[in-house]
């Protein structure tokens, strides 16, 4: 079987983890033609984004020893992952160059003080360009044949949208394939950096945060693999982030819809675009754990027959904010919610969540934290006083989701939902439901959410789910 595997960075945070996803490789690929993508070492992307936060600051004693911690990690791994004297020295050699075009990349920046979304995307993208070799090598120990490839090596072609790129999917077929392909006629394991590829002028682009994912899915799709398998610190996909809820029993079969507002709302992390390239193809995912190879997790696949369970999964997005807008004189005329669309996305502020009350003359919208205060401001500059009369901001809110197929058409999931949300005295703060009736997802305060998801969780008995 023509297989993709990919591992998150919460399977490579140690030297223990590195091992055992390697032994994982060296096991599926004697059986299966394997590509495997990787995610940056845990906590090294997040690494990286201080730098450029640090350099912006002009914080350059600092930067360098963020940028220590991150070269330092990295040759510890290596010095514990590799015992033959010569893997060692070609791994030192290959690490010692990325290593040196990081630094030269962060000392750059810091001459010029300021980080673009160009020279930001090629600094985070070094977290995986890391990794791979990491693993690539140690699968070199075993007696493997084995390459490291970044997005660009590999072939991923994107548009130029720094931060949130798109696969250019033609141009990347037919280049990823073709490289991809004449690896694995030779028996050769790719390893290929997650998360980044490189636009047509060669500038290295990433697909968002998560977006290790997505490389996995692209290439799957542009090599026809039979199955993909994202490989994670959990069992799969579960009926709540078990983080947050104990009993959250594993998804066994999962559809891609279900899947996809799942990935929407937060649930496993998933990049959201991640299912796109697998749907012309139904090319079917397995969800697994990196840690116990027997569990055959979650499958995600077209559905077999109608759920007979409405609600499969609460997901949460934390640490969201909320605007809210009262309109002013021009409110009801037309084009009111076009203009206020209009000035947060020239700003770059996403919506992520929109509901309007006509009665009122109020709309509600959610946004990341990060961009709230900056939506407060564009918002006043440009409507105050004109189309909007009042605008109200609320931090650390919590976008609940209540998802499943069986919700569709049924009378009656509404109302059990805001009865759990009662019940753990939480104040519902805005309400939306997708025309598909998938999901049905409101807004509480961000100290309830742990509360709030625990009761929907007891409400539909997730715990009991087959
Ligand atoms: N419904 C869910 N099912 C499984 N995991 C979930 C769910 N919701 C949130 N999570 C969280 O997602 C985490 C895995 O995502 P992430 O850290 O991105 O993994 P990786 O590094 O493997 O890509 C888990 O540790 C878990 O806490
Ligand atoms: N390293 C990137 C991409 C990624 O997908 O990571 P993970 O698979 O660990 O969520 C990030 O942190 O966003």
């Amino acid at each position: 079987m023509k297989l993709v595997v990919k591992f998150g960075g919460t399977s490579l945070a140690t030297v223990k983890d590195i091992k055992n996803v390697v032994k994982t490789v060296d096991k599926i690929a004697k059986k299966n033609k394997t590509v495997v993508v990787c995610s940056a070492v845990d906590g090294t992307t997040d690494e990286l984004i201080q730098i450029s936060l640090l350099v912006e600051k002009g914080n350059k004693k600092d930067a360098n020893r963020m940028l220590a911690k991150i070269s330092q990690k990295h040759k510890q791994f290596a010095d514990h992952l590799i015992t033959n004297p010569k893997i060692s020295k070609s791994l030192s050699s290959k690490l010692n160059s990325d290593l040196s075009e990081l630094e030269e990349l962060v000392n750059g920046l810091i001459l010029l003080g300021e980080v673009t979304p160009r020279s930001y995307d090629y600094l985070i993208s070094f977290g995986e360009k890391l990794s791979i070799d990491l693993v690539s090598f140690s699968l070199q120990e075993l007696k493997n044949k084995s390459m490291p490839l970044s997005g660009k090596e590999a072939g991923i072609v994107t548009d130029s949208n720094f931060g949130d790129s798109r696969p250019l999917m033609d141009t990347t077929k037919i280049r990823l394939s073709k490289t991809i392909n004449e690896h694995l006629n030779k028996n050769l394991i790719p390893v290929v950096a997650g998360f980044a590829g490189a636009d047509q002028h060669d500038h290295t682009t990433t697909f968002g945060r998560g977006g290790s994912d997505y490389t996995a899915t692209i290439i799957a799709s542009c090599i026809d693999a039979d199955e993909i398998w994202l490989m994670s610190d959990v069992e799969g996909m579960m009926t709540a982030d078990p983080k947050l809820i104990k009993n959250a029993k594993l998804l066994k079969q999962v559809s891609y819809s279900e899947a996809i507002e799942m990935a929407r709302f937060g649930a496993k992390q998933i990049h959201p675009r991640t299912f796109e390239p697998l749907l012309s193809k139904k090319i079917p995912m397995r969800i697994r754990s990196s840690f116990d190879v027997n569990n055959q997790g979650t499958l995600v696949t077209l559905p077999h027959s109608k759920s007979k369970d409405p609600v499969k999964c609460v997901a949460a997005i934390r640490k969201v904010g909320l605007l809210d807008l009262t309109g002013g004189i021009l409110f009801a005329g037309p084009g009111a919610a076009a203009k206020i669309f209009s000035v947060l996305s020239k700003n770059d502020i996403n919506a992520m969540m929109v509901s309007s009350n006509p009665s009122e003359s109020s709309i509600t919208i959610v946004v990341k934290k990060e961009d709230l205060h900056r939506a407060e401001n564009v918002l006043e500059i440009n409507l105050l006083g004109t189309t909007l009369k009042k605008i109200e901001t609320i931090p650390n809110v919590a976008i609940i989701a209540v998802i499943g197929s069986g919700m569709r058409g049924k009378v009656g999931i509404a109302s059990r939902v805001f009865l759990a949300a009662q019940k753990s005295n939480s104040n519902v703060m805005m309400i939306a439901q997708g025309s598909s009736e998938l999901n049905l997802a409101f807004v509480v305060k961000d100290n309830d959410c742990k509360a709030v998801v625990t009761s929907l969780h007891n409400e539909f008995k997730l715990n009991t789910i087959k």
